[in-house]
């Protein structure tokens, strides 16, 4: 929630700034062993994204707060999740709207902004709370341990 302390994550950068945001959406998970959540229901999701470099940019930004909102509310504020084919669908489970694929796809897509900055920022972790009782968090640079 927003202004809890979220898990810490380690990296080697000098700066880290995290955003806090909210945004209302609803979803269906088109598994037969999904429970209630196959059927159409809606939360208010709150993420909380960690940016990490070693660089600040022209304005003394890692970068702007509020660029990293709107990458995500705009997109997916009072919204359908599933309706967002480019990124979720019934087609297989990697890209069915479940708390843990969406935290992924808000990484993707800060990262792939932050791509395209001079001073390579990263997201380094996205904690996505869907109820209050139920939170992911995904770090992209991990993983792969048990494979
Ligand atoms: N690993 C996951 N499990 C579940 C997900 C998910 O995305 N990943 N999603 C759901 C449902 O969409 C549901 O919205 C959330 O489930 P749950 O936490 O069980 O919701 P409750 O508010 O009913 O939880 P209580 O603690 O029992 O009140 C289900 N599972
Ligand atoms: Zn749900």
């Amino acid at each position: 929630m927003i202004q809890q302390i979220y898990p810490f994550v380690q990296h080697p950068y000098r700066y880290e700034l995290n955003k806090d945001m909210q945004f209302a959406a609803a979803h269906y998970v088109p598994s037969e062993h999904a429970g209630d959540c196959a059927r159409m229901h809606g939360h208010t999701y709150f993420a909380n994204l960690t940016i990490a470099g070693d660089r600040l940019d022209e304005s003394g930004f890692l970068v702007n707060f509020s660029t990293i909102k709107k990458l995500v509310h705009d997109k997916f504020d009072h919204s359908v999740l599933n309706g967002h084919s480019e990124y979720f669908g019934d087609d297989s489970p990697e890209r069915y709207p479940t708390t843990e694929n969406v935290a992924r796809v808000l990484c993707d897509i800060v990262q792939s902004y932050l791509d395209g900055m001079d001073n390579k920022p990263r997201c380094v972790q996205v904690f996505l709370r869907e109820t209050p009782t139920s939170y992911v968090i995904y770090r992209p640079g991990a993983g792969g341990a048990h494979e």
